[in-house]
C-alpha cells in the first residue's frame, strides 16, 4: 500500500491504474484477512529476494517483562560507544560518573558505519516506546540494527559478532564502577569502590611485587586450566605482618589491578555459621573476599571468649546486639562450600599481624594458596615511597636513611606519615625521617638492653633458687 501511495503521488500517468490496484487491495484487506497476510507474506519474500541486506535487531530486553537487559545489547553499546567517535557522524555526547573524558553514543535512529577485515557494516540505533503486555504502560525499548550484505553472512555472523561482543564486554569490564561490600545484620551493604592503591604506589620488594602480580593475572587467566584440573577457580592469599606495613593496601591495590570487587567480611557481626554461609553464597564472581585481622574474629587463638566480655560490655546500653557464634569449623565449612557450590573467579584473602595464633587448618595450602609477608619498610620499599611522597629518585641523605632502615623496624605507614610534606620542601621531610628513625634505633636498643637486663635477672634468678634447693637437699639429708 505504502508502495502505491509514492507511485500515485509522483507518477501522475499511473495515478488511474494505481488507484483500482489500491482499491483491490483495500477490498482484500477488509473481506479477508487471511488473503491480506498471504499477501504480506509473498510480498516480503519478493523484497528479501530483490534486496540483498540483511539484518539482525539485538533489544535491550530480551524477555517480554522487560526483566534483565540483554548482555549482548550491553556488550554491543560499550563496543560502539568506544568506536563512535571514529565511526559516527551526528553523536550525543554525555559524562559518566569516574570518565575523565566524555562518552559518545548515537543518536536515535542514528547509523554509523563499522569495518572489519575489509567488509563494511552498518548499525542503527532505535528508542522507540511501545506498550507493554498489559498494555496499560508505556516502555522505552531500545535496539541495536546489525545490516550487512548478504555474501559475508559468515564472516559477520560469526566472526564480526564474536569480535564486537568480546571487545565490548572486556569494555564493561573495565569500566565498570566497582563496588566495596560491608556485611551488616547479615546483609551486604555496598558503597563504590575507590581506593587508589596500585602496584606501582605500593612499597613492596621489586621481587615480591612481580611474583604478586604474575601470580594474580595467571590466576585471572587460568580459566581452562582449573576446569581441565577439576579445581574451582579461587585463590587464598594469607598476607601477615606488624600494623601498618600495607596488608589492606595490598588488598586494593589486587583489586585495582584485577578490577575485582571486594567483600568486606566483619566476622565479629556474623551472628552464626548459617549466616556466614548464607553471606558468602551472596558474594559474586570477580571478587576478593577479605577477612581482616583473622586470629581477632575466632575464638581459637582464646581471644573470641576476652573479645565476647568486651562486646558484651560494650553492648550494654544498646544490649541487643547478639555476639557472634561462628566458630572455626563453621568458617571453614562455609569457604570450602563456597568454593564448590559457586563458579567464577573468587579470591579470598585473611590478614594477620601474629602468623602464629592461627590454626594450621585455616592457613595450610589449598585454602590459603599464597601465603605473603608484609615487612618493616626496608630501603627499597623506601625509594618507592620517596618517589611517590616527594618526586625524589635520589638524594645525598639517601645513604643515611639506607644505614638507618637497616637498623630499625619502622612500618612503612609510619614512613609515609614523616614523607607527608607539611611544610617545607623533600629535603626536610628526608632530614625528619632521619631523626625520627634515630630516635626509634634509640628506643629499641634501650627496650633490647631493658629486655637483656630481665633475661640476666630471670638466670641469676633460677640459679640461686637451684643454690637453694641444694642447700635443702643437704640440710634435710
Ligand atoms: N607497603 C606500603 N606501601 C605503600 N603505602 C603503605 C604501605 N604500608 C603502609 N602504607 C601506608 O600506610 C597506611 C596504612 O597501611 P595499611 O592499612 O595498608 O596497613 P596494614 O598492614 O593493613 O595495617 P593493620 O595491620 O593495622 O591493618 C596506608 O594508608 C598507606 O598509606
Ligand atoms: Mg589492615
Amino acid at each position: 500500500m505504502f508502495a502505491l501511495a509514492i507511485i500515485y503521488q509522483y507518477s501522475p500517468k499511473f495515478r488511474p491504474l494505481v488507484k483500482s490496484l489500491m482499491f483491490v487491495a483495500n477490498m482484500l484487506q477488509q473481506s479477508s484477512p487471511y488473503l491480506q497476510q498471504a499477501l504480506n507474506r509473498y510480498i516480503q519474500k519478493i523484497e528479501s529476494s530483490c534486496d540483498p541486506y540483511i539484518q539482525i535487531t539485538f533489544h535491550e530486553h530480551s524477555s517480554r517483562q522487560f526483566s534483565e537487559r540483554s548482555g549482548a545489547y550491553v556488550a554491543i553499546q560499550r563496543y560502539l560507544e568506544a568506536n563512535s567517535s571514529r565511526m559516527g557522524k551526528r553523536l550525543k555526547a554525555h559524562s559518566v560518573k569516574g570518565h575523565e573524558s566524555l562518552v559518545l553514543s548515537m543518536n536515535n535512529n542514528e547509523e554509523i558505519t563499522d569495518e572489519y577485515q575489509g567488509v563494511r557494516v552498518w548499525w542503527t540505533y532505535s528508542n522507540n516506546v511501545v506498550s507493554t503486555t498489559n498494555k496499560l504502560q508505556l516502555e522505552k525499548q531500545r535496539s541495536y540494527t546489525l545490516i550487512f550484505h548478504n555474501r559475508d553472512r559468515d564472516l559477520i555472523t560469526k566472526s564480526y559478532m564474536k569480535h564486537v561482543l568480546t571487545k565490548g564486554k572486556a569494555l564493561s569490564l573495565k569500566n565498570r564502577r566497582r563496588k566495596l561490600y560491608t556485611n551488616k545484620y547479615g546483609r551486604w551493604t555496598e558503597v563504590d569502590f575507590e581506593h587508589p592503591a596500585t602496584f606501582d604506589t605500593l612499597a613492596l620488594k621489586a621481587d615480591t611485587k612481580k611474583d604478586i602480580v604474575d601470580d594474580l593475572i595467571t590466576f585471572s587467566k587460568a580459566k581452562d586450566y582449573y576446569m581441565k584440573v577439576g579445581k574451582p577457580w579461587k585463590r587464598g592469599y594469607l598476607l601477615y605482618g606488624p600494623p601498618g606495613t600495607g596488608k589492606s593496601t595490598l588488598i586494593a591495590a589486587m583489586a585495582n589491578l584485577l578490577h575485582y570487587d571486594v567483600y568486606d567480611l566483619e566476622l565479629t557481626s556474623v551472628t552464626c555459621n548459617t549466616e556466614l554461609k548464607k553471606l558468602l553464597t551472596e558474594t559474586c564472581g570477580k571478587s576478593i573476599t577479605v577477612i581482616e585481622d583473622i586470629d581477632c574474629s575466632l575464638d581459637f587463638t582464646g581471644k573470641r571468649e576476652l573479645q565476647n566480655i568486651e562486646m558484651k560490655e560494650k553492648d550494654k546500653p544498646s544490649g541487643n546486639q547478639k555476639p557472634s557464634q561462628v566458630t572455626l569449623s563453621g568458617l571453614l565449612n562455609s569457604i570450602d562450600g563456597l568454593w564448590s557450590s559457586s563458579a567464577g573467579e573468587r579470591i579470598i584473602v585473611f590478614t594477620t599481624n601474629s602468623l602464629e595464633d592461627l590454626d594450621p587448618a585455616l592457613i595450610r595450602r589449598g585454602r590459603m594458596d599464597k601465603h605473603i609477608e608484609m615487612s618493616y619498610c626496608s630501603f627499597e620499599a623506601f625509594k618507592v615511597l620517596a618517589r611517590n611522597y616527594l618526586e625524589i629518585e635520589s638524594h645525598k641523605l639517601f645513604g643515611r636513611i639506607e644505614e638507618l632502615l637497616a637498623e630499625t623496624n619502622i612500618s612503612p605507614a609510619d614512613v609515609a606519615e614523616t614523607l607527608m610534606l607539611k611544610s617545607g620542601d623533600g629535603e626536610n621531610c628526608l632530614k625528619c625521617l632521619i631523626s625520627v628513625l634515630e630516635d626509634v634505633k634509640d628506643i629499641s636498643e634501650d627496650i633490647k638492653e631493658e629486655k637483656h637486663k630481665v633475661v640476666k635477672v630471670d638466670k641469676r634468678k633460677k640459679k640461686v633458687k637451684e643454690a637453694l634447693a641444694v642447700k635443702d637437699v643437704a640440710a634435710n639429708g
